[in-house]
């Protein structure tokens, strides 16, 4: 073995490797330097592309930022269109053309273009291979089919009251820390209320993550912070040993344990209560499916020993029920953080709030139980609605990336188009909300009144979609808005929440994710004045986790 490895022949073969790869890597930054060169961006270089300039921005911002605000920090710098080209080789995966503008988002999601390669990639970890979330095509289609029941209004009422008493568990804990006075990162228990949520709706499980912990939701979270994130700026982070080993640990760990809960409700339930409790977690919905599509089920209702499931089906529905926890958790989580952020800077905003809570509602201390029984009187919080859309138009927790192709033709308004092939084509939600073009000049201004009926006929179609449109907008958008609804419903005439970033010390020791690397935070720390920058952790989260002290608005218990 020793000899073969000393073989010339062999030495020649790996040169004959890493060269090739090596050229095949240069004619890829090549490729994305002519592509992109003489396009409308920011200034290009054959040498540099894209890089000197998205690099000064960089400089001029927190080391941190979400990657998804530097092209509108690019657009405001060079006073671009809300349609243009970036080069960032060696990084990123394709060159990309930035897309800022609600006609053009359109045109993408009507075409239904694929998700960007780079999605499945980045997701793999997390979620294992063929997800819903990066699929493309007949595979995705077949699971979204089957889960689209889950996720229907009429389906989503019954689960309100469960989500009440998820909440009023969040409640109690937020008096806790009235009571403590203490600091605490405000995403961390926000996230462990909508992990909470999401058990319910995708398992029929309840995690009790606010007062407990859940192996697998650690394995989930913990994934999620080994994905490239705020710390990819190191390249080599991603293939440290112990990153390596835990990164497989957890996706080993999250197998075992969906595998076994789908295979007891397979095996208790059989065939037979599969197909008349027609329940509609996602977990049953998967099963009824499988159950369904057999050619004899009787063989299986009769069957005295324990079904099995095909491993095929068992591992696509531990990937899609992976997806659900994950997609299902922080980005709503970061929503109310933005929410109650928000409300705490426009005291006049959150008055109004309250005043419909209280006038559908009723009083704060039977809200609970109103909601519980009359939970279509949600639907009548229009001015919660427009909060809620007013505080995604400017914090979006996801994006859309895009893989353009030979016919994906963008047709812009001074009648130019855009051949996509090659390209990335990124939808970019934060860009787009915080577009002067599209908003006019209250861009900036907090003003949920802009999503109230009488004036939403003035908002351009196609310029709200934090959620995406078309064919691959978001499942879960029905769920995060009625979730977000409860919450804000139940704590906003109790609490209100004021920022501590001024005093991070105190949650250092927290053995958060967040706690690590100190090298963050030197330099600005404003992104456009807002010191709550959106850094990618997964999701788009509030930097820190948002430190926060909180306190009771009325003095009573809550
Ligand atoms: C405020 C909360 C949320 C926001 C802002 C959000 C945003 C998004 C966005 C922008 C997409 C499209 C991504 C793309 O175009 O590449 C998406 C897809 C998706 N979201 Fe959400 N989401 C939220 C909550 C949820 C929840 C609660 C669930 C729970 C089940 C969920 C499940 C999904 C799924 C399964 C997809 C993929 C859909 C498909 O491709 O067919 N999301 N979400």
């Amino acid at each position: 073995m020793l000899q073969l490895l000393q073989s010339p022949l062999v030495g020649i073969v790996l040169c004959i490797a890493i060269l090739t790869y090596v050229g095949r890597w240069l004619a890829a930054g090549y490729d994305s330097r002519r592509r992109t060169h003489g396009k409308h961006g920011p200034p290009h270089s054959m040498i540099w592309g894209s890089l000197k300039e998205m690099g000064a921005v960089a400089m001029a911002n927190p080391r941190r930022v979400h990657p998804h605000v530097y092209p509108h920090l690019l657009r405001k710098k060079f006073k671009l269109d809300s349609v243009f080209f970036v080069d960032p080789w060696p990084f990123g995966y394709d060159p990309f053309i930035a897309v800022m503008d609600p006609a053009v988002a359109q045109q993408v999601s009507d075409y239904n273009a694929k998700k960007h390669y780079s999605m499945g990639f980045y997701l793999v970890p997390l979620l294992g291979h063929d997800d819903m979330v990066s699929a493309n095509g007949e595979l995705w289609k077949r699971w979204r089919t089957m889960f689209n029941p889950g996720f229907s209004t009429q389906h989503l009422m019954t689960l309100v009251p469960g989500i009440v008493d998820d909440v009023l568990v969040y409640v109690e804990k937020l008096n806790e820390h009235v009571e403590k006075g203490d600091v605490f990162r405000l995403e961390e228990e926000t996230t462990r209320l909508t992990i909470d949520v999401i058990g319910k709706v995708v398992l029929d499980l309840h995690f009790n993550m606010q007062r407990g912990e859940n192996p697998c939701i650690e394995a989930l979270r913990e994934q999620v912070h080994l994905l490239p994130n705020e710390g990819s700026q190191n390249p080599l982070e991603m293939w440290h040993p112990w990153g390596i080993y835990r990164r497989w640990r957890n996706d080993r760990l999250m197998k075992d344990y969906i595998g076994k809960v789908l295979d007891e409700r397979f095996a208790t339930k059989g065939s037979t209560a599969v197909k008349t409790e027609r329940k509609r977690t996602v977990i049953d919905l998967a099963l009824w499916n499988y159950v369904s599509g057999k050619e004899d089920v009787t063989e299986l209702k009769n069957d005295t020993t324990t079904p099995k499931m095909d491993e095929a089906f068992k591992q696509g529905a531990i990937t899609q029920i992976r997806a659900f926890l994950f997609a299902g958790h922080d980005t709503t989580s970061s929503t109310m953080c933005y929410v109650f952020h928000l409300l705490k800077k426009h005291p006049e905003v959150h008055k109004t709030l309250c005043a419909e809570h209280e006038s559908i509602l009723g009083p704060i201390e039977t809200t609970a139980d109103t909601i519980r029984s009359r939970p279509h009187l949600l639907n009548k919080l229009e001015y919660t609605l427009a909060v809620l859309k007013e505080t995604l138009r400017l914090f979006p927790a996801a994006s859309g990336p895009r893989e353009g192709e030979k016919d994906l033709n963008l047709h812009l308004s001074n009648g130019e188009i855009i051949n996509t092939e090659g390209f990335m084509v990124w939808l970019l939600h934060y860009g787009l909300g915080r577009n002067e073009e599209v908003w006019g000049p209250t861009v900036d201004e907090f003003k949920p009144d802009r999503f109230l009926p009488a004036n939403a006929h003035k908002i351009p179609e196609g310029a709200w979609r934090p959620f995406e449109q078309g064919q691959r907008n978001c499942l879960g958008q029905n769920l995060a808005l009625l979730e977000s609804r409860v919450i804000m419903a139940l704590v906003c005439r109790r609490f209100e929440f004021h920022l501590a970033l001024d005093r991070l010390e105190e949650v250092m020791g927290d053995g958060s994710f967040y706690a690590r690397n100190e090298s963050f935070r030197k330099g600005s720390q404003e992104v456009e004045g807002e010191e709550l920058y959106q850094i990618l952790v997964g999701a788009a989260k509030p930097r820190e986790g948002m430190p926060v002290r909180v306190t009771r608005l009325d003095g009573r218990e809550g």
